[in-house]
């Protein structure tokens, strides 16, 4: 196999007008893959460490030529000579060369797009896709889109509590019919809020962002446009919300200025209850904050059996919170970024840890994006039957989407929609 010639790395930027890094692996075949790395809003405390220079003067302390040497001047070098095909083993020479425990010293972001852009190059010269690289002859399950079409919380203006409101249009028979379903009830949505008078402006995932304070009327205005598209609301379209309740949690309590409550863990509970009741969601992501394992354990007594309980402030995808969620049955999926714990290898442990423990795993885009698909490839490849990536109107969330089109068109008749199967509970 190629061995990796030269590795560049290079500041540019994600689609919050952010810094980001982007970097190139080349093999002495000729070959190279390139990947960038997004990044987060609403983060984790646990994840690790993102890298930015500080430096005021340039990109308002937020540019990352610290990663970018640390790429080019630190990483290169050790890993020049090397078979290109040994993700694992480059992946772990990666955390070596760092040493901390969350990667804080060369950077995850520099980290990250090395083990990306490494398991690229190694496809390219194969001449496979990343996908079929990454997941071999298994790798064929399409994902069901979770489709975020209204955005609130820290990602937008609008007085909603919860960050995202998600389409899934798991009653399809394939992804390029699912995503149709998610895009012409998103266009639905937009004529209606038109209609109401309200805002069409989007918040950073390209979800709209209308001035409404409660999840019931967001999700009112969702099973309406489901409706009006010409779908079943539930059976051919569910719904889905990522709470981000980190972000509403101070000092023991819940505070919904939204929705003008402030709840205690059993009253939120309570209230997820009539909201599932009411409503056909079928997943919730991050229903209590990352500091609040007991509420997670309630909610997943009281709700785990019905629908998808999914952690992801609280593991940040790393393999040994993803443990200890398992045996404390905290809840019952987990939310996988890259980012959040820095290298292709480690995201794949924590995908495999969460299937032994009987967990599903959804794998996720960032706030802050760019038009890197890597995901896209990495949900066939670890068979996942999940995704969520935003809404289908930023050409960042859309190159996801259309990655997917054309790895669905490349299986042919082995490709394997997702569906129900592996969403439902
Ligand atoms: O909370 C989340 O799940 C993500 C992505 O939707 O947001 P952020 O990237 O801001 O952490
Ligand atoms: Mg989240």
């Amino acid at each position: 196999m190629g061995r990796i010639a030269r590795i560049r790395a290079r500041e540019i930027l994600d689609s919050r007008g952010n810094p980001t890094i982007e970097v190139e692996v080349h093999l002495d075949s000729g070959f190279y893959g390139r990947a960038c790395v997004p990044s987060g809003a609403s983060t984790g405390k646990h994840e690790a460490l993102e890298l930015r220079d500080k430096d005021k003067s340039r990109y308002l302390g937020k540019g990352v030529q610290k990663a970018v040497f640390n790429v080019n001047e630190i990483i290169a070098p050790q890993l020049e000579g090397l078979d290109s095909s040994r993700q694992s083993e480059i992946d772990m020479l990666l955390c070596e060369l760092d040493g901390t425990e969350n990667k804080s010293k060369l950077g995850a972001n520099a980290i990250l797009a090395v083990s990306m852009s490494l398991a690229r190059a190694t496809a390219e010269e194969l001449g496979i896709p990343l996908f079929a690289y990454l997941g071999g002859v298994r790798a064929r399950v399409l994902p069901v889109p979770f489709m975020n079409v209204i955005n609130g919380g820290v990602h937008a203006d609008n007085p909603l509590d919860f960050q995202e409101f998600m389409l899934v249009p798991w009653g399809a028979e394939s992804f390029a019919q699912a995503l149709r379903m998610g895009v012409e009830t998103y266009h639905t949505l937009k004529g209606l809020l038109k209609e109401k008078k309200l805002s069409t402006s989007v918040g950073d995932e390209g979800g709209f962002a209308p001035q409404i304070g409660s999840p019931e009327e967001a999700l009112d205005l969702l099973l309406f446009a489901i409706e009006k598209a010409g779908y079943k609301p539930g059976e051919e379209i569910a719904l889905a919300m990522d709470v981000a309740a980190s972000e509403l949690y101070k000092e023991g309590l819940y505070h919904l200025p939204g929705l003008g409550k402030i709840l205690s863990r059993e009253e939120l509970t309570e209230y997820y209850g009539k909201l599932c009741e009411n409503y056909p969601i079928v997943l919730l992501e991050d229903p209590f904050s990352e500091d609040d394992p007991e509420g997670f354990k309630l909610i997943t007594s009281k709700l785990g059996g019905k629908i998808q309980i999914v952690g992801d402030d609280i593991l940040v995808t790393n393999p040994k919170r993803i443990k200890w969620a398992i045996e404390e049955k905290l809840c019952n999926a987990v939310l996988i970024k890259l980012n959040q714990i820095g290298t292709v290898t480690e995201t794949i442990q924590a995908v495999e840890l969460a299937y032994r423990g009987s967990f599903r795993a959804m794998i996720s885009h960032r706030s802050g994006e760019t038009e890197d698909a890597f995901i896209a490839d990495l949900s066939v490849a670890l068979n996942t039957g999940q995704i969520k990536t935003g809404a289908p109107a930023r050409s960042e969330r859309t190159a996801k989407f259309n990655q997917l089109l054309r790895i669905e068109e490349y299986l042919g008749d082995g490709a394997l929609f997702a569906g129900k199967e592996f969403i439902k509970k």
